[in-house]
């Protein structure tokens, strides 16, 4: 590990230096557990922390907040740099892992993961081995432009056209209205060179009386920028699109194109292309040209443990050392803020979701990347529907309640959590997009829900019948087959033999979150069905009137999906030799999550009175004692993430809790105390100041 090594010599605080001594499990044994038992991610983590703290402007990252947004940007672009340096020595996953170390979001990660994602699942084999080392090798620095500034969730209705020009053999891309104007296309403000810009394609067809005839939209790569003098490229208008809540350090850009010519290869035409002829050929599935967005997803998914992580660790040391009225008079001390129990409810929810989504966020890569496989191998979209639904709902569910998290660690360190010393705010602002790019979070489940009404109606209707057959009941939704053929009985039966306590079993509270879920599918299909039979035909709008129950719903699978995740790895580590203490520290924290959720979500779990109100009372009164519980295990709990301090960027929430020396000094040494008498205030105040009544 990084941390206790490296900041050995540092000065101690004696309440962290106490905390830690408590410890009952080994958090060396986690820290491996939590970087996949892979020493060599851990290793090539721990080099990448020893030169981001060794750097001369990475290393103090809370001097991001005293520049202005060309200051940010100038530096972000220096930080960026250093990639190149990193992947000449690990590789592509150091990438990845330099990403997860830095304090500060860079430019860089739409090239790497935002348009990598798109490019490597859109291109064919030869524009991927013609074109792709470029963008690796930063020759080339790509972006993804899908979004206008009339129309971001409805991709269908984007109005950018790509025109075959039949007698050249081109494409011709334009911007046909203001509204079709590409806008939010992260790191083509001001950097990057090309993008994969997203158009109707229109071709002329003689079975359309030589009228043009609308293929949807297609993705089409385009040189945005000279790479001699990097100025915007005939025909093309592009710039930064100004100042956001968060995420300066990125050049976030619009786009209008007048009439750009590109060659016909442009298309990125892995799954579809257009011949000479202009005969368009289709893919097999008609949603393959969405595929990059799952694979974004599918980082955002395994990043909301990174993010977390961080304002847990923060949060956890600073409620440690922090102290505030004494118990008694007689104590010698006031007391640690963490032992309030609503400090600890706070935080510890959210430290047990941040376990819960590492090990969520390790299945769903493992399922992406099986599915990614064998679409590329031969169009194979089996898992295709499945993996798109899971990533919708559990992009959504771990975006949102990772800003909630980072949000209540904030809240939880009082005044000075609302200082960018701090590290949360920052954090924050530059976390909660994630709850609307790459998928709006009120959207996107209802693609979840969607798809799990469908495999409700495979499982309750005759499997001979027209159910589509297509579909297949992947793993995550086999409980409700499962629950729809075991009677309803059985499973009460399962759940009021058990006595209270035992309701408590991780095998238990697993089979609450499968039956909560299954009801909630079904009361939503019910619910459809009832107004239908009532002569209501309107779909879309019986579905827009079930929208907040149908996001609901979609939040119940993904909350299952965690659960399950979670419970397996625990089951696998405990079959192999990972110590027992660490196995009981997992547990807890996930039992504790999912009281959590229990006591957060009451409704749903009383619904069919599956359970009895004194079995939720019961739930509902024993939250405080998991607090109790992973009460002496905090600190040793957060220091298995082995956040190096440059990472978190805190004064609250270092290795060693010198909080409130470094508060102050960097209060006082920042540049806006270099003069006593600030800008403005000798022709502004000083007159009123000294004017006579
Ligand atoms: C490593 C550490 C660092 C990590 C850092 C983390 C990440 C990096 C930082 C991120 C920075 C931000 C970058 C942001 C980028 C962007 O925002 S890019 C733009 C994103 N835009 C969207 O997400 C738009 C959302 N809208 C849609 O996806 C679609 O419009 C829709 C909602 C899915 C609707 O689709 P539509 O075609 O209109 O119709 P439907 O009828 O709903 O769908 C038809 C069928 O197709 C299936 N389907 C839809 N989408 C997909 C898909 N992606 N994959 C597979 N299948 C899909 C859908 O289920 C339907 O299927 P059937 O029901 O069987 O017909
Ligand atoms: C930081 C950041 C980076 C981004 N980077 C990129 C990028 O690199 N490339 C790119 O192409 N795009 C990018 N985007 C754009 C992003 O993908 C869109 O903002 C997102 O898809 C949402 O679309 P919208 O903004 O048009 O919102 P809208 O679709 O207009 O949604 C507005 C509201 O209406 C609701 N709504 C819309 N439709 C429905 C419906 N059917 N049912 C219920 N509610 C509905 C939404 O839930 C939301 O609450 C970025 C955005 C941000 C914030």
């Amino acid at each position: 590990m990084y941390c206790p090594k490296t900041y050995e010599n540092e000065k101690k605080n004696e309440d962290l230096e106490f905390e830690r001594s408590q410890s009952t499990f080994s958090i060396s044994e986690l820290n491996l557990i939590l970087n996949k038992n892979d020493k060599n991610i851990m290793n090539i983590k721990n080099e990448i922390k020893k030169m981001i703290e060794n750097d001369e402007i990475i290393s103090k990252p809370q001097e991001i907040h005293l520049l202005s947004r060309e200051e940010q940007y100038k530096r972000a672009l220096y930080v960026s740099s250093k990639i190149v340096d990193i992947k000449k020595r690990f590789g592509e996953i150091g990438g990845d892992l330099y990403y997860q170390t830095l304090f500060e979001e860079i430019p860089f990660v739409i090239n790497d993961i935002v348009f990598a994602c798109a490019f490597k699942s859109l291109a064919s084999e030869e524009q991927m081995n013609k074109l792709y080392p470029k963008f690796q090798n930063y020759q080339y620095l790509g972006s993804y432009a899908q979004t206008e500034i009339g129309h971001g969730s409805n991709v269908q209705g984007i109005e950018t056209t790509c025109t075959y020009i039949k007698e050249t053999g081109e494409f011709e891309l334009n911007s046909p209205t203001l509204t079709s104007t590409k806008y939010w296309i992260g790191g083509l403000g001001k950097l990057a060179t090309h993008t994969i810009v997203f158009a109707q394609l229109l071709i002329a067809s003689s079975s359309n009386n030589g009228n043009l005839k609308n293929y949807g939209p297609h993705p089409f790569l385009l040189q945005v920028r000279g790479l001699d003098d990097h100025l915007p490229l005939k025909g093309i208008t592009v710039g930064d699109i100004g100042p956001k809540l968060g995420f300066n350090s990125l050049d976030n850009g619009y786009l209008r194109l007048d009439h750009v010519r590109i060659p016909r290869e442009n298309m990125l035409s892995r799954f579809f292309r257009v011949n000479e002829n202009g005969e368009y050929e289709k893919p097999k599935h008609p949603k393959l040209i969405y595929a990059g967005m799952v694979g974004v997803r599918s980082n955002m998914i395994e990043n909301s443990f990174v993010c977390l992580s961080r304002a847990v660790t923060i949060a956890i040391r600073y409620s440690t050392i922090r102290k505030q009225f004494k118990a008694n008079q007689s104590d010698k001390q006031e007391k640690k803020i963490i032992e309030y129990s609503n400090q600890m409810n706070r935080i510890l929810p959210y430290l047990a979701q941040t376990f819960a989504f590492f090990f969520a966020g390790k299945r769903f890569s493992v399922e992406f990347d099986q599915m990614m496989i064998a679409v590329k191998k031969d169009q194979d979209t089996t898992l295709l529907s499945e993996l798109h639904a899971n990533s919708s709902g559990l992009k959504s569910l771990m975006t949102q309640s990772t800003s909630d998290g980072i949000e209540s660690c904030r809240l939880s360190c009082g005044g000075h959590g609302y200082s960018q010393f701090s590290g949360i705010p920052y954090l924050w602002a530059n976390y909660v997009h994630m709850s609307s790019a790459e998928g709006e979070s009120n959207l996107l489940p209802q693609q979840t829900t969607k798809y799990l009404l469908s495999i409700l109606r495979k499982v309750t209707t005759d499997l001979s019948s027209s159910s589509d057959d297509k579909l297949v009941i992947g793993q995550s939704v086999q409980y409700i087959k499962d629950e729809f053929e075991s009677s309803f009985e059985n499973i009460n039966q399962f759940i009021k033999e058990k006595s209270l306590n035992s309701i408590l079993h991780p095998d238990s509270l697993l089979q609450l979150f499968k039956h909560r879920s299954f009801v909630l599918i079904k009361s939503i299909g019910s619910s459809i069905q009832e107004q239908m039979s009532n002569g209501n035909k309107d779909i879309p709008q019986i579905w827009s009137d079930l929208n907040v129950e149908i996001n609901h719903c979609s939040k119940a699978h993904c909350q299952l999906y965690v659960v399950q995740s979670f419970y397996d790895q625990i089951l696998l580590l405990s079959s192999n030799d990972t110590s027992n203490s660490t196995i009981i520290v997992l547990i807890q924290l996930l039992q504790t999550y999912c009281v959590w959720i229990i006591n957060t979500n009451f409704v749903d779990f009383l619904q069919d009175q599956y359970v009895e109100l004194a079995q939720i009372d019961f739930l509902k009164n024993s939250l405080i004692n998991f607090y109790k519980l992973l009460r002496p295990n905090l600190v040793p709990l957060v220091d298995s993430f082995d956040l190096c301090n440059a990472t978190l960027g805190s004064a609250l929430g270092s290795y060693n809790g010198d909080v409130y020396s470094t508060l102050y000094k960097w209060s006082s040494t920042q540049p806006f105390n270099k003069n006593s008498i600030p800008l403005g205030f000798n022709e502004n105040i000083k007159p009123l100041i000294n004017s006579k009544l």
